[in-house]
Order: structure tokens, then C-alpha cells, then sequence
């Protein structure tokens, strides 16, 4: 027999079929949110000072930065429960000044979980559908069908918030806020109450559930891992500034600057001058003396500047030099620090003289160590691998 699922996997009904219709409409055209400019003030002081930020039709964007930067604040302007002090922002193409975040197609989910204690999880997740006055049949498959997206057993549909784990009750959460079938769905922090364990499982979920439903999604998150893990897309705030939006990989390894670069993973700076030339730059480090290299443009910041110029080495581009160095390797004496063993791979931290920080290398397998701590070593690397950049 023929349905309106057919094509669908099996066991995820007609809501399913709506959302992957919906994002494949919107795919088609421009951004779902376009915010310019966007200023806010409390009071005096300034939280928000000219963000600009388009999100794509069913694109996955995290929001990081230190604490105080304005992430939360950004939200709660998509959402509608805050008035932007200036700037413009459109979502699905209308300009949402004045707009009360119930008329947004917009959901948020909080850190803290805002289930109503005393409504069964039927309830909680058909209340949004209870406002918009959906006939109780349509509402009940709806609710079962979200059910089912967030892989929760049917019995759980008369049980009250109390009687579930805190990761079910994350997922009656995501569950009510996706139920009403909105465009944006905003998360501000949604798994940082659960334990490590959880908190994969949910992060995995929800990396499969974006991708299946393609509704677009905004996360706010301390977790830079898992902003790396989840997101098509992150933008790096401070200050109430955005300071870099890229992929992943653009953040990790061509970071606008030291701010960024030291904010995702573990890093090396080495300091150094360089002279821009037209395949990119070359640069000589105090470190090195008597050595030149040359760094790809791909590998130079657009945003390089006099002001502190560095070459930065990721842990995992480093290795100890036991023989002769590679053509082009530049080469640093250090002793042994301390070394952390963490399973796939050890850490190291190699004291250099001249260097204000240890030296971090990310070297593979932890069965066999390479060094002890007090053995001297020579760390290599290849310049034409890292990136330069400044303050
Ligand atoms: N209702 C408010 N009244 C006054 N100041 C506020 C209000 N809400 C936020 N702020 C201030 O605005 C700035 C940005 O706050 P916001 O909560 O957006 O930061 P955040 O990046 O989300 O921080 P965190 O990561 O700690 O949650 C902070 O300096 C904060 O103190």
C-alpha cells in the first residue's frame, strides 16, 4: 500500500516527511536568519555591538566564546524574548521587529529544562500544538511521532517530568520545541547539566536528528568540542563582537587571530617576524637563528597585522627529531616537562629556552613512550604547515 511516507525510513512518520519537504523548499533560498548590525544595551552598558550573522536553510550554527560575550543575549533576540537595542534581523524573510517570540518560528531549549512538573510528557510536548488550537487527533500523532524521533518508549507518554532521567528529559525538551515544527530551533546550552557519558549519546542524537529533519539550529555552548563535533558552522564571539564565523576546520586551522586560535585546542605560538610577499610570507624566528621559511597564503591570516606576529603550531603537527631533521623542519631544544598519557595518544610539555609557555606535543600511542620527563629532546615541525597570525 502506498502512503504519503513511502521513501521515508520505516517507523518515522508523516512529521518526518513535512520537515525534509519544508528544508528542501527552503534550501532554495537565502538565509533563514539575517541579523545586521545587531546592537544591545542593559542599561549603560553595551552587550552587543553590531553582530552581524546568517544562518542557512538547515545549517547547524554554534555559538562560542568566553563567559560574558553575549552568546545568551544573541539568542534571546532570535527568539524574541529580548528587543535588539539596534541593528535588523529577518528570519524566513520578515523583518521580526515587534514580533512576540510565540509568532517567531523560532523554539528555544535551555539549559535549565522548563518541563512543566505536572503534566505527563503528552503534555509537555503537545502544549505548543494545545496554543495553536490542533485538533486533538492531529496533535496526539504528532506528539507520538516526536515521541518516537527522540527515541523514547511509548509508555513514557503518561509519566511526569520527575519519573524521567535528565537525559530523557532533555529529549521531551528538544521534543516540545520541535513539535510545533519551527524553522529555527535555538539551544542554549542543552546538554551541559549531563553527565559525560550522556552528553555524547545526546550530541550524537542530535547530530543525526538535524541532519534527518534539516531544521536549522543555533547552539550556544561552552563545549568547544562539541561545537567542533556538531556544527557546520561556528562563530566565535567576544566581547560582544563576532570575532571569526568559519567551518570547523577554518576555525581550527586558519584562526583569524591568537584570541581565536587559543580559544579552540591546545596551542603553540611561536614568535617571529614575517614579510608579506606575493606567495604569501616569509618569516624568521629568534628561536631559529640563521633560518627562513615560507608560508603559504592559505596558511597567512587575512587579519595579520605588526602587532605580535606568531607562528602557530598545533600539538599535533609536532614530533621528536631523534636523526637528522626533515628538509625544511625547524627544530627546538627543550627538556622533558611532564607528559599526561591519555589513551589513543600522550601529551607532552617541553620546556624551550626563550619560550614563555611549554612546548605541547600531541604524539600518537602511549604504550611505548618516546621520552621521560628531565630527558632532553628536539621538538620538529614544519613552518610551511603552520599558520601565521597576530593578536
Ligand atoms: N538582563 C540583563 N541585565 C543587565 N545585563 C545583562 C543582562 N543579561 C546579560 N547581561 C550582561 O550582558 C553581557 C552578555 O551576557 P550574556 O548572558 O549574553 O553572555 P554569555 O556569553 O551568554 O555568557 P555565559 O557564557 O556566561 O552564559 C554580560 O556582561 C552580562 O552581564
Amino acid at each position: 500500500m502506498k502512503c504519503c511516507c513511502d521513501g521515508l525510513p520505516p517507523g518515522r512518520p508523516v512529521l518526518f516527511h513535512f520537515f525534509i519537504q519544508r528544508s528542501r523548499k527552503l534550501s532554495l533560498v537565502g538565509p533563514i536568519i539575517d541579523a545586521a548590525d545587531i546592537v544591545k544595551d542593559y542599561g549603560s552598558a553595551r552587550a552587543l555591538h553590531g553582530v552581524s550573522l546568517e544562518v542557512g536553510a538547515g545549517e547547524f550554527l554554534a555559538l562560542v566564546g568566553p563567559s560574558g560575550c553575549g552568546k545568551t543575549t544573541l539568542l534571546k533576540i532570535l527568539a524574541g524574548f529580548e528587543e535588539p537595542t539596534g541593528g535588523r534581523l529577518e528570519i524566513q524573510g520578515k523583518d521580526m521587529r515587534g514580533v512576540p517570540a510565540a509568532n517567531r518560528p523560532t523554539r528555544i531549549v535551555f539549559q535549565k529544562l522548563a518541563l512543566f512538573p505536572h503534566k505527563t510528557v503528552a503534555e509537555n510536548i503537545g502544549f505548543p500544538l494545545k496554543l495553536q488550537k490542533v485538533a486533538k487527533p492531529e496533535s496526539d500523532s504528532r506528539v507520538r511521532a516526536m515521541l518516537d524521533l527522540m527515541h523514547l518508549k511509548p509508555e513514557y507518554l503518561t509519566r511526569y517530568p520527575a519519573q524521567l532521567s535528565g537525559g530523557e528529559q532533555q529529549r521531551v525538551a528538544l521534543a516540545r520545541a520541535l513539535v510545533s515544527q519551527p524553522g529555527v530551533l535555538l539551544l542554549d546550552e542543552p546538554m551541559s547539566a549531563l553527565d559525560a557519558k550522556l552528553k555524547k549519546s545526546l550530541q550524537a542524537e542530535l547530530k543525526k536528528l538535524h541532519r534527518e529533519i534539516g531544521t536549522s539550529f543555533v547552539l550556544v555552548t561552552h563545549d568547544l568540542e562539541e561545537a567542533m563535533m556538531l556544527a557546520d558552522r561556528i562563530c566565535v564571539m567576544r566581547s560582544g563582537h563576532v570575532v571569526q564565523i568559519g567551518t570547523p576546520a577554518d576555525i581550527y586551522y586558519r584562526p583569524a587571530n591568537m584570541f581565536v586560535a587559543g580559544f579552540i585546542g591546545e596551542t603553540n605560538f611561536l614568535p617571529v617576524t614575517a614579510t608579506k610577499t606575493a606567495a604569501g610570507a616569509t618569516v624568521t624566528s629568534p628561536l631559529i637563528p640563521g633560518a627562513s621559511a615560507e608560508i603559504p597564503a592559505e596558511h597567512v591570516s587575512p587579519a595579520l597585522s605588526a602587532a605580535g606576529t606568531a607562528l602557530l603550531v598545533r600539538p599535533e603537527s609536532t614530533r621528536f627529531v631523534k636523526g637528522d631533521a626533515s628538509p625544511g623542519e625547524w627544530v627546538l631544544d627543550g627538556e622533558v616537562e611532564e607528559y599526561f598519557i591519555k589513551g589513543a595518544s600522550t601529551q607532552y610539555r617541553i620546556r624551550v629556552a626563550g619560550l614563555p609557555a611549554a612546548v605541547v606535543m600531541d604524539l600518537p600511542g602511549s604504550i611505548v613512550l618516546p621520552a621521560r620527563v628531565g630527558e632532553s629532546v628536539r621538538v620538529g615541525f614544519q613552518p610551511a604547515h603552520a599558520f601565521l597570525l597576530s593578536e
